[in-house]
C-alpha cells in the first residue's frame, strides 16, 4: 500500500456502478482524486468547411447534468469531482506534479483523438488504462481483435458463443469509495462552472447522470417497454418504443453490463417475451461491434471512402446539406425527423437510418458532413456508433448490401401511418 495519491481521470465512464477502471484505482489502497477534463478539441469547429461546433448546446447540457450528478455522489463520499476545460494532457501533467501522485488511472478508449491524448500523457506519467464500456471486452473474448468479424451477424454469433456471461462485477465497495479524496487546486487552473452549460430553456427530454440512467432503466423494464421491444423498436414516437438509454450509455453513466443483467433477469422471469429481450441485447452487441471494428480499422472510419470502395461519388454540396440539416428537403418525413433532432438532440434509430440514407445516397452529399452534424447535436453521440452507422448507411461500412435503399413513402406509411409524427415536427 502506498500513501501517494492516484488521479482518477473520468472519461466516458461517468458512473460509480460497474466501473472497472475506478474499481482498480480504488483497490490499490491509496487516496484517489477524481478529475474530469472537457478537452478544447471538443469545442472546435466541426469540419474545415462547416460552420458549427462539434459539441452543440444540448450535448453540453446533457454532459453538464451528468457531471453535476456524479459530483453530487462524490461529494457524499467526502470527495468531489474536479472539472476543468482545456488541454487534457497538459492539465493532467500539472495535477500529477502538484499532487505528487503515483499514477493516473482511467478507462481505455479506442478512437484516435482519445488514444493520442493517452499517448501524450503516458510519455512522462504512469497511465493505467482498463476496458469498461463494452459488454464483451477485447481482453475477455477468446479471439484476437484483428480476427474480429467484419459483418455484424458473424460478430454477434461469435460473442454470444463466448464461455462467459457479461455481468457487472466491478462496483466499488462502500469502504473503497471512502478513499475518494480532495486536493488543493494548483494555481493557474480554473475549474469549469457547469452552470455555463445549463440552460433553463432546455427542450431536450432527458436529464444526464447516473441517477437518471438507473431510474430510466428500471422504469423502462417495469413498464413493460423492454418486453415489447421487438414489436415497437422501429417506431418514431412515444416514450417506450425503445429504451432511450443511449445518452447514458454513450457517456458511461450506465454500464451496458448492468443493463444486460437486468434484461437477463427479466427474461428468466418472463420467457414468453424472450424475443424482445434478445433483440434489445443484440443492440448492445451492435454497440460492441463498432468498437471492435474501430480497434481493427481505426482511422479508416474517418476517411472519405470509409472501409470499402464506395458505391457512388459524393459531393460537397453546401446547398443540399443546408436543406437537409434544417429540415427543408420537401420530404415530410425527413424534414420532421431533422426538426426533432434540432429541438431535442435525439432521433429514433429508424429515423437515423432514413435521414442518413437520404443524405448520403439520394442527395449524394458528403456522408462525413452528416456524421459531423449528428456529432454536434445528438445527446447520445458516441464516436464509434455514430461513424460506424454513418459508414454503414452510406455504403462505406459493413452493410453487405452497399446499394441498399429505402422508399420514403413506404417507410412513412409503415412507421407513421396516421401522420402524427410528421404533424408534430413539421
Ligand atoms: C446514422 C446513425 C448514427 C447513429 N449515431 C449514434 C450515436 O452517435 N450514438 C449512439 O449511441 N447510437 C447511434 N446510432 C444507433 C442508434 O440509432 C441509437 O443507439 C438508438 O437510436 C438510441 O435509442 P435507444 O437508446 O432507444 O436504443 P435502443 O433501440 O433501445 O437500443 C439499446 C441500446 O443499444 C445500442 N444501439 C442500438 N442500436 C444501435 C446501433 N445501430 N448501433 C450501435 N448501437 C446501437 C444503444 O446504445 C442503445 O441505447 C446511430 C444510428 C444511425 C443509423
Amino acid at each position: 500500500m502506498s500513501n501517494s495519491s492516484i488521479i482518477y481521470w473520468f472519461r466516458n465512464d461517468l458512473r460509480i456502478h460497474d466501473n472497472p477502471a475506478l474499481k482498480k484505482a480504488l483497490s490499490k489502497g491509496s487516496p484517489v482524486i477524481p478529475v474530469f477534463i472537457a478537452d478544447d478539441i471538443w469545442f472546435e469547429s466541426s469540419h474545415q468547411e462547416l460552420n458549427f461546433p462539434r459539441t452543440g448546446r444540448l450535448r453540453k447540457q446533457f454532459l453538464a447534468e451528468s457531471l453535476a450528478d456524479l459530483k453530487k455522489t462524490l461529494d457524499e463520499y467526502g470527495s468531489t469531482l474536479y472539472i476543468f476545460k482545456g488541454d487534457t494532457a497538459a492539465i493532467l501533467r500539472k495535477l500529477f506534479r502538484n499532487t505528487g501522485s503515483s499514477k493516473i488511472v482511467a478507462q481505455r478508449e479506442i478512437a484516435s483523438e482519445e488514444t493520442t491524448i493517452e499517448s501524450r500523457i503516458s510519455q512522462n506519467i504512469p497511465l493505467e488504462l482498463h476496458w469498461g464500456s463494452m459488454l464483451y471486452q477485447p481482453d475477455q473474448v477468446d479471439f484476437p481483435v484483428e480476427k474480429s468479424p467484419f459483418y455484424y451477424t458473424k460478430f454477434k454469433n461469435k460473442v454470444l458463443n463466448q464461455p462467459f456471461i457479461p455481468l457487472p462485477h466491478d462496483t466499488p465497495e462502500e469502504s473503497e469509495l471512502r478513499r475518494l479524496s480532495k486536493m488543493s487546486l494548483p494555481s493557474g487552473l480554473t475549474e469549469l462552472d457547469l452552470n455555463e452549460w445549463m440552460k433553463p430553456d432546455k427542450t431536450g427530454v432527458f436529464k444526464g447522470g447516473e441517477s437518471s440512467a438507473l431510474e430510466r432503466m428500471r422504469e423502462y423494464i417495469k413498464s413493460g417497454g423492454a418486453a415489447h421491444y421487438a414489436d415497437t423498436r422501429n417506431q418514431f414516437e412515444g416514450i417506450n418504443f425503445s429504451s432511450f438509454l443511449a445518452p447514458w450509455l454513450a457517456n458511461g453513466a450506465l454500464s451496458p453490463r448492468l443493463l444486460y443483467e437486468h434484461l437477463h433477469k427479466e427474461k428468466e422471469k418472463h420467457p414468453e417475451y424472450s424475443e424482445s429481450f434478445n433483440t434489445l441485447t443484440e443492440q448492445l452487441i451492435w454497440r460492441d461491434n463498432f468498437r471492435f471494428l474501430f480497434l481493427r480499422y481505426g482511422n479508416k472510419f474517418f476517411a472519405t471512402n470509409g472501409l470499402r470502395k464506395p458505391p457512388h461519388a459524393m459531393y460537397n454540396d453546401h446547398e443540399a446539406f443546408e436543406m437537409w440539416k434544417t429540415g427543408k428537403t420537401g420530404h415530410p418525413i425527413i424534414d420532421a425527423l431533422m426538426h426533432e433532432l434540432t429541438k431535442t438532440g435525439f432521433m429514433s434509430n429508424r429515423g437515423r437510418m432514413l435521414v442518413s440514407f437520404y443524405l448520403a445516397k439520394e442527395l449524394k452529399v458528403n456522408w462525413q458532413w452528416g456524421a459531423a452534424w449528428f456529432e454536434s447535436l445528438l445527446i447520445d453521440y458516441d464516436v464509434y456508433s455514430n461513424y460506424g452507422n454513418w459508414a454503414y448507411q452510406s455504403g462505406r461500412g459493413t452493410d453487405s448490401r452497399v446499394n441498399r435503399k429505402f422508399n420514403l413513402e413506404t417507410q412513412t406509411k409503415k412507421f407513421d401511418p396516421h401522420g402524427s409524427f410528421i404533424q408534430k415536427w413539421k
